[in-house]
């Protein structure tokens, strides 16, 4: 029983925002972005169009699309100066944490940090998302210990991104399913990261600032970091027959199955999973091994029946993640550099329309006169 009625733990369905940004229209099953369906749009598009429509408010023409990637392409390394600062993160880090370091650097060398302006903030997005594969791939690499990757410019942002990560030219297929990933987690209406962003904007704290607090809210496995645990949960056993005996095993414990359950779906299938799950089936065809999916599936029909819940996006994204040949600590620096597009349209609309966030408490302590 809460001391106040107007107390909801965890803003549980609470409003916090009016935006035009995006909305999830659970009764219909769309995720709505500027009124376009992401699900259609992750069927027709590539990430950068997505990008151009959260931050123009439509889908690019042909110029405009060429126009953007060539522009982005300049961004694809970050500045001799910065590079240092990698080798100071600690071995053993994790590359979030490395991630939220260098972001924070970058800060520094914006010379017109405290323009608010949704001009320039736009123009900060989209070198920022120039730079985030360099920055993700690298604070992986530095806290490994392995030399820095450079990008290779001929390429189109996705191929750049997955060749950074491996070091091989990516095939068509592979490029295709892993922009349609970015697309897909480009953005999600307010969940916790992107509440946290918009929170630390209404002080009217810059877009670096607003960023490095997101992606600490992303970094836990209630949230981004959730895509990280279900590939060490499938890793931990090879066979369908044990990941069944595992999941079961975990709920008879009374642990959570990462991978599952959402606040805002709760009992229905996240419609980015579904097609998420097309994905790997397309990576299991091209490798003629289906292991992986016949045992994320085990694991589906388990939670169906014992609990009721059904994957997220996390729970597909991981095995595909895997099958294109991704280091495991970098699935949630991953799903950060795509929400990027997200958070700074919403940080674009909280510096244009503000109020400061300032909410009160339902007061537990002593009593007093
Ligand atoms: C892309 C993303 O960020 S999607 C989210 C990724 N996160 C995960 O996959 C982590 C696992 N899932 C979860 O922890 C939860 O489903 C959340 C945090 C995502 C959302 O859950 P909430 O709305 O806070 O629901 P809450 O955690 O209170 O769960 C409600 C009930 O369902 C159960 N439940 C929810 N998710 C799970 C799960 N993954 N496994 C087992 N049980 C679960 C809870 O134990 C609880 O049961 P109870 O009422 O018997 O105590
Ligand atoms: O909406 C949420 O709460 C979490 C999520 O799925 C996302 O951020 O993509």
């Amino acid at each position: 029983m809460h001391t106040r009625k107007d107390f909801v733990p965890g803003l549980d369905g609470v409003v916090a925002a009016e935006t035009s940004i995006s909305f999830l229209d659970v009764e219909k099953e769309k995720i709505i972005i500027r009124g376009e369906n992401l699900i259609e749009l992750a069927e027709e598009k590539t990430y950068f169009d997505v990008v151009h429509l959260l931050l123009e408010g439509r889908t690019p023409n042909q110029e405009e699309r060429t126009s953007l990637e060539d522009y982005i392409k300049h961004f694809y390394r970050l500045p001799d100066d910065t590079l240092p600062l990698f080798q100071l993160l600690p071995k053993g880090m994790h590359p979030m944490d490395g991630m939220r370091t260098v972001l924070s650097l970058l800060a520094g060398y914006d010379k017109d940090i405290e323009n608010r302006s949704s001009q320039e903030n736009k123009q900060r997005a989209y070198q920022l998302l120039g730079q985030l594969p360099f920055i993700t791939v690298n604070s992986y690499f530095a806290t490994e210990g392995k030399a820095i990757a450079y990008p290779d410019e001929s390429l189109g942002y996705s191929a750049n991104f997955l060749y950074m990560i491996t070091g091989k030219k990516p095939s068509a297929l592979e490029v295709a399913i892993f922009d349609q990933l970015l697309l897909l987690y480009i953005e999600h209406e307010m969940p916790n990261s992107t509440f946290a962003s918009r929170v630390i904007a209404s002080t009217n704290a810059d877009m670096y600032g607003a960023l490095t607090g997101a992606i600490s809210s992303l970094k836990g496995n209630l949230h981004g970091g959730a895509n990280e645990a279900v590939m060490h949960m499938l890793r931990e056993v090879d066979t369908v027959d044990g990941f069944e005996a595992l999941i079961r095993h975990k709920l008879q414990n009374k642990e959570k199955i990462m991978g599952f359950g959402h606040r805002v779906y709760m009992k229905k299938m996240d419609p980015r999973a579904t097609i998420t799950k097309e994905a790997l089936r397309k990576l299991c065809d091209r490798d003629n091994d289906y292991t992986l999916l016949e045992m994320c599936e085990a694991g589906e029909e388990i939670m169906r029946e014992e609990k009721g819940l059904y994957p997220n996006l996390d729970y597909y994204a991981a095995p595909v993640y895997w099958k294109l040949g991704i280091p495991i600590p970098l699935y949630t620096p991953i799903f950060f550099s795509a929400r990027t597009a997200g958070l700074a349209a919403h940080i674009v609309e909280q510096h244009d329309n503000n109020r400061l966030f300032r909410p009160r408490v339902a007061y537990t302590g002593k009593s007093y006169e």
